[in-house]
């Protein structure tokens, strides 16, 4: 019997073949009980060269040319083994993330939406026809335009969804008959060869997916850096994504970054609803969620009621061991994170922040935190604390909430809860964000929805049709006829 460990270790995956070395092994630990969930072997420069070498070369062999309707079997049978496989994926992002099992199999079921959705959008990709008469002279022509597959996508993804985020990317090049280098975060590496593993049955040709393992400080800059890339799709911190953006020069660059979300509960809100979605939106993945609930502004009026619904139902999470059905909130990925996140909440304490719901901290697990008495200079308010940490700040007016909410330099989803529709669209079009929810939680998304951030928190568009879109390029043909 080959133990789970053995079994999950993992080299790099190129060309069709696994790429294993003795020297460079990473182990991956269970953030819940520290356990050895698995080990890759982590790939050199030559690797991640090779990979590239491979990618384009099935490009230009096969990927590009293949028939829509091929490229969406592929994904569709890709789906259908993953809902085959759902509760062994949902066991595995446990171990790795530490995320509760409920939310891991949300995070399954997304999975095979993606799939799902990218393997219909294969079949969607359109152009369309210009009508030249419209312009003088542009009689006795028919001119349209086509799409086409941009070639090699690089894809470097995050440690908090590495199945879901992972797929964001992977399933719309796929769709749009692209080929990919994939560097996954190594701290949840193991879904992703899975994953691998599913396409390589669902048909994929060799080398058109290649996964290049290890720490990205190590590898992705020659993976960005080879002429022969055609688009970089980074999902990660603020940081690290604007240092990727300049090392990408002029290549075409997609960032997914951090946010600090923040929610509006006007006087006039479902005080019951807001307070249910805002805990809900706070703790998803132990709050490691760049659109997680972080900063919440209430109203005057309905500050202490809503204050008190926020306490009670952060004090009724449970908080422990994520294989447990009943739990709410399991650990932080590692424990640095989540010390990290108590020094943050400690640094406004020390500023005059009230703890008024939990704040303690047991290894890797946090509790859950309410904290008010805030200003916009404490790190749990500007910055992304990544953590679940409820930062409650009081507001009169419409106009001083608008610029509590835009005073950041990030903006990926806000929250508002209102039933005033006149205001709730007024607020929503004031607020400088990629997207605006109105009686949700910043944290809701659909697979299908447009998403991304603007100023610090990114450049571009995911959502599965939005990305085939972002993966292919344009051309016009024009005709004379004689
Ligand atoms: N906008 C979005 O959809 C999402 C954003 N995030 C953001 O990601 C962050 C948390 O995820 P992490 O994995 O900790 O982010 P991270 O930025 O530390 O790592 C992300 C990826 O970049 C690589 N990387 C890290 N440092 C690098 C470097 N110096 N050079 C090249 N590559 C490097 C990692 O290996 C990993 O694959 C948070 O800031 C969160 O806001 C997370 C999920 C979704
Ligand atoms: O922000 C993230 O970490 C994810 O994009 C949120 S979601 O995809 O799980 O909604």
């Amino acid at each position: 019997m080959i133990s789970q460990t053995e079994q999950f270790y993992f080299g790099s995956f190129i060309d069709g073949k696994e790429v294993k070395s003795e020297d460079r092994v990473l182990e991956v630990l269970n953030p819940y009980n520290n356990q050895l969930v698995g080990r890759i072997s982590c790939a050199t420069k030559e690797n991640a060269e090779q990979a590239i070498t491979a990618a384009h070369r099935v490009f230009h062999e096969s990927m590009k040319r293949m028939a829509a309707h091929r490229r969406s079997d592929i994904l569709r049978r890709t789906a259908d083994l993953l809902e085959k496989r759902n509760e062994e994926f949902a066991n595995l992002l446990v171990q790795e993330t530490g995320k509760p099992i409920r939310e891991a199999r949300v995070e399954v079921d997304r999975s095979i939406q993606i799939l799902r959705f990218a393997s219909e959008g294969a079949k969607q990709i359109h152009g369309e026809e210009i009508q030249l008469d419209s312009a003088h002279g542009g009689e006795n022509h028919i001119a349209i335009t086509r799409r086409y597959p941009i070639g090699v996508v690089v894809a470097i993804t995050p440690f908090n969804l590495p199945l879901s985020l992972v797929l964001h990317k992977l399933a719309p090049a796929i769709a749009a008959g692209n080929t990919i280098v994939l560097k996954p975060a190594e701290k949840t590496p193991l879904c992703s060869v899975l994953l691998y593993k599913l396409f390589e049955e669902a048909g994929l040709p060799k080398g058109a997916l290649n996964i290049v393992m290890g720490p990205g400080q190590d590898l992705v800059e020659p993976l960005i850096k080879d002429s022969r890339i055609k688009r970089v799709t980074f999902t990660g911190s603020g940081p690290v994504g604007w240092k990727l953006k300049e090392l990408a020069g002029r290549k075409n660059v997609t960032l997914e970054l951090g946010s600090n979300a923040p929610n509006i509960v006007f006087n006039d809100a479902d005080l019951d609803t807001a307070a249910a979605s805002l805990v809900q939106g706070g703790v998803v993945t132990s709050g490691q969620a760049c659109i997680s609930v972080q900063r919440i502004y209430v109203q005057k009026h309905v500050y202490p009621a809503l204050l008190e619904k926020l306490v009670q139902g952060v004090k009724e999470l449970r908080v422990g061991n994520p294989m447990d059905e009943a739990t709410d909130v399991g650990p932080m990925i590692t424990e640095a994170a989540a010390v990290r996140a108590e020094e943050w909440i400690n640094e406004a304490v020390q500023n005059g922040a009230m703890i008024v719901a939990g704040g303690q901290r047991h290894g890797n697990l946090l509790e859950p935190t309410v904290l008010t008495n805030v200003t916009r200079e404490m790190k749990v308010v500007c910055k992304e604390i990544f953590a679940p940490v409820f930062s409650v700040i009081p507001f009169d007016t419409e106009e001083e909430v608008i610029k509590q909410a835009n005073d950041s330099d990030l903006g990926i989803h806000a929250g508002i809860f209102t039933k005033d529709i006149n205001r709730a669209f007024r607020v929503a079009e004031a607020l400088e964000m990629g997207g605006v929810w109105i009686n949700e939680a910043s944290i809701r998304r659909y697979d299908h929805i447009p998403y991304g951030g603007v100023k610090q928190s990114g450049i571009g568009k995911e959502g599965v049709s939005y990305a085939i879109e972002e993966m292919t390029e344009t051309k016009f043909i024009g005709v004379k006829l004689l």
